[in-house]
């Protein structure tokens, strides 16, 4: 466990094991039922580059890219994952739904934002997990502009907490690097009754 932003990001390498990791890939590639997802900007509608569906408790819903998505049930492995991430956090943090991402290829992306839509309250968990084909993540200090890359490993688990969102925006870039594809899982908790 590497604590990469004392109190804010923590990364597990090898939260899953390279096998058991391949095996979650291929079964949620293909029983998921993938939808893309629009943005309207300037009255125009443009399809985000990524697919994605959301999972959870039933009756949940999440306004996201200003759409208001309801879950879908969970697929039992998602929420066997959902039950080892909290185990693993001994059960301090809790999870009620997962946005799922899947990037097709390179060419399939993430713009800067941070995940601080107010359902989530305030200085949210949410827990994201790779499968799948290695991207980079980039994460930017909103005050002092710094960068930093890091490498997100099929099996990885990726913590962020505290104050994250408030001090920090991240993205998955597109690259021209033949990529493998990938799916993630953010495992988040919704509020409900706001
Ligand atoms: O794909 C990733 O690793 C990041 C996903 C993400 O930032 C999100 O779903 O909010
Ligand atoms: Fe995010």
């Amino acid at each position: 466990m590497k604590e990469l932003i004392p109190g804010q990001l923590i990364l597990i390498e090898h939260f899953i094991n390279a096998n058991t990791a391949q095996q979650h890939f291929e079964e949620l590639q293909s029983e998921t039922a993938w939808f893309s997802d629009t943005i309207t900007m300037f009255g125009k509608e443009f399809i985000q580059p990524r697919l994605i569906n959301f999972q959870g408790d039933p009756g949940l819903s999440y306004v996201y890219s200003k759409k208001e998505y309801t879950t879908a049930i969970w697929h039992p492995s998602v929420l066997s994952i959902k039950e080892a991430i909290e185990i693993q956090f001994r059960n301090k943090i809790q999870f009620n739904c997962v946005l799922m991402n899947y990037y097709r290829n390179g060419s399939d992306s993430m713009g800067w934002h941070a995940d601080n839509e107010p359902e989530l309250g305030e200085n949210p968990s949410i827990a994201s997990l790779s499968l799948g084909g290695v991207r980079v993540m980039n994460i930017k200090n909103k005050k002092s502009k710094r960068l930093t890359k890091i490498s997100l490993n099929p099996g990885s688990l990726l913590l962020m907490k505290g104050a994250f969102q408030e001090n920090f925006i991240h993205a998955i870039p597109k690259t021209t690097k033949p990529v493998p594809p990938r799916i993630n899982l953010t495992f988040r908790q919704i509020k409900k009754g706001l």
